[in-house]
C-alpha cells in the first residue's frame, strides 16, 4: 500500500463504491468538482454526460490511474484513493479500456489464463506456482464459456472478430474475480445488432457483481443501468433510475435533452414506418 494513503474502513459499509466530494485537477484547471457517488453493490450504474464532462478522467480516479487532488474514494467502506491500480485490483476492483487490452499473438484461452494467473499471483506465494496452473485453466476455461468464446479456443487474438476482442477484453476483466467491474464504452463500434446481444452478455457476466460503465449509447444506458449518473463539467447532477433521470429537467437541459432528440431520430432512421416491432 502507498505510504501517502491513509487507508480506513468503516467496518460494514452499504456501498460497494464512493466517490466523497472527489477533485481532480490538471494545473490550474479543475476537471472534476466535487463528484459524489455512492454505489450499492450489485447496482449496474451508467456513467453519461458531454464530450469533456471527465468520465473517463473519473473513471482513471477510481482505478487508480490518476490520484486525487482532494476527495476520498472507497471500496467497500475502504478508502482507496492514493493506492495503486495494481492495489485497487487485488482490492477487487477491475476495469477494461476503451482500446483493447489483449495479447493480439495469444489465443483467446492463453489470453484469460493470463488475466487469471496474474490475479492469482497477487494473492498466492511462487511456490504455489504449479498446483496454481491447475486453478487457472480451469478458470479460464470456465470464463471462456461464460463469454461464449469456447469454440474460438485456439485462435489468435488478432483473429477474433470486433465484437469477439470486445467479448475477450470483457473476459479478462472479470477473470480475477473482482466484485466491482468497470467497462469503458463496451459495446463502441459495435453495430446495432452486436450492441444487443452484448448488453445481454454483459448482464449474464456481470450477474450478482457491482457494474459502473462510462457509456455514450442510449441504448445501452437505458438497456443496462439500474441507476445513471450525469456527469457535466466534472459534478454528478444527478444519480437517479433511468425514468427518472430522463425526466429530471436540470438533466434535459445540460445534456439528455439532444441526446435523447439525436437517439430518437437514429431509431426513426433505424426503423421506418411498417418496419417497427
Ligand atoms: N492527463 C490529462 N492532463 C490534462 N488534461 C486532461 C488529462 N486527461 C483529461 N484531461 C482533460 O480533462 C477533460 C475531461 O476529459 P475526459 O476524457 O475525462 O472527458 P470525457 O467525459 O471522458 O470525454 P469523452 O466523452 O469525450 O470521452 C478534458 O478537457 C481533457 O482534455
Amino acid at each position: 500500500m502507498s505510504s501517502s494513503v491513509a487507508v480506513s474502513s468503516n467496518g460494514s459499509s452499504p456501498y460497494a463504491l464512493e466517490l466523497l466530494g472527489a477533485h481532480k485537477r490538471f494545473g490550474l484547471t479543475e476537471i472534476i468538482r466535487g463528484a459524489q457517488l455512492q454505489v450499492k453493490p450489485g447496482e449496474r450504474v451508467a456513467i453519461i454526460g458531454p464530450n469533456g464532462a471527465g468520465k473517463s478522467t473519473l473513471f482513471n480516479l477510481i482505478s487508480g490511474r490518476f490520484g486525487l487532488s482532494s476527495g476520498e474514494i472507497r471500496l467497500h467502506g475502504e478508502r482507496i484513493d492514493g493506492l495503486k491500480p495494481y492495489e485497487i485490483n487485488r482490492r477487487g476492483l477491475s476495469r477494461s479500456f476503451q482500446v483493447s487490452n489483449l495479447f493480439t499473438r495469444l489465443s483467446v484461452f492463453e489470453n484469460l489464463r493470463c488475466a487469471v494467473l496474474w490475479s492469482m499471483g497477487q494473492r498466492y506465494a511462487f511456490w504455489r506456482f504449479l498446483s496454481n496452473q491447475h486453478e487457472a485453466n480451469a478458470r479460464a476455461e470456465e470464463v471462456m464459456q461464460m463469454i461464449k468464446l469456447d469454440k474460438r479456443r485456439d485462435q489468435l487474438a488478432m483473429n477474433l472478430t470486433y465484437a469477439e476482442q470486445r467479448a475477450l477484453e470483457i473476459g479478462i476483466t472479470i477473470a480475477g474475480g473482482s466484485s466491482v467491474i468497470l467497462l469503458d464504452e463496451p459495446t463502441a463500434g459495435m453495430s446495432k445488432s452486436e450492441t444487443k446481444r452484448f448488453i445481454q452478455l454483459i448482464r449474464e457476466v456481470t450477474e450478482g457483481k457491482t457494474l459502473l460503465t462510462v457509456e455514450h449509447d442510449m441504448g445501452v444506458v437505458f438497456g443496462l443501468a439500474d441507476r445513471i449518473a450525469v456527469l457535466v463539467y466534472g459534478e454528478v447532477i444527478a444519480f437517479d433510475t433511468p425514468d427518472a433521470v430522463r425526466a429530471n429537467p436540470r438533466v434535459q437541459e445540460a445534456y439528455l435533452g439532444s441526446v435523447l432528440a439525436d437517439h430518437q431520430a437514429a431509431e426513426a432512421v433505424a426503423q421506418p414506418m411498417g418496419c417497427a416491432a
